[in-house]
């Protein structure tokens, strides 16, 4: 029988080195995937802790993906657990990189519009 596992525990595996996600009601690790998968880390590691399902099927994986994720496949499910809210530090730390980035491109803006006014005076 293949170990069951709860949303709550899956979403304490969302780490880069220690990432499970669902797809279609089984459990998969992928820690070690993640830097080989052709679409790249980071998009399987959004997802990490959580159900990937929706995000798997619509990409439309090839076969070769599906035997890969076979071997990945640590249990299953417990549809009875509630799903939980995943939070990760990481994506804090990336959210203010991009506030930081376009806080940059206003300033530039107010800068221009400066340099703009005093050349044209
Ligand atoms: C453990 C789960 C996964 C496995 C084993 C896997 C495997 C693969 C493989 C083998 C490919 C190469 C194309 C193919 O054979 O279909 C691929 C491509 C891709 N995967 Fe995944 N994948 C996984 C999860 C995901 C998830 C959750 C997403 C989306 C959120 C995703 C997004 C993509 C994208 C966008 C590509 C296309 C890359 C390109 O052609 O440029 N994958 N994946």
């Amino acid at each position: 029988m293949s170990q069951v596992y709860s949303y709550q525990q899956i979403a304490e595996h969302n780490k880069p080195d220690d990432a499970w996600i669902i797809i279609e009601g089984k459990v998969y690790d992928v820690s070690k995937f993640l830097d080989e998968h052709p679409g790249g880390d980071e998009i399987i590691f959004e997802l990490a802790g959580q159900d990937a399902t929706e995000h798997f099927l619509d990409i439309g994986h090839s076969d070769d993906a599906l035997q890969i994720l076979r071997k990945l496949r640590i249990g299953e499910l417990d549809k009875e657990s509630k799903p939980v809210e995943v939070v990760k530090p990481v994506n804090v730390t990336r959210d203010s990189n991009e506030n930081g980035g376009i806080l940059v491109a206003i300033l530039g803006f107010i800068c221009l519009c400066i340099a703009y006014y005093y050349l044209n005076e």
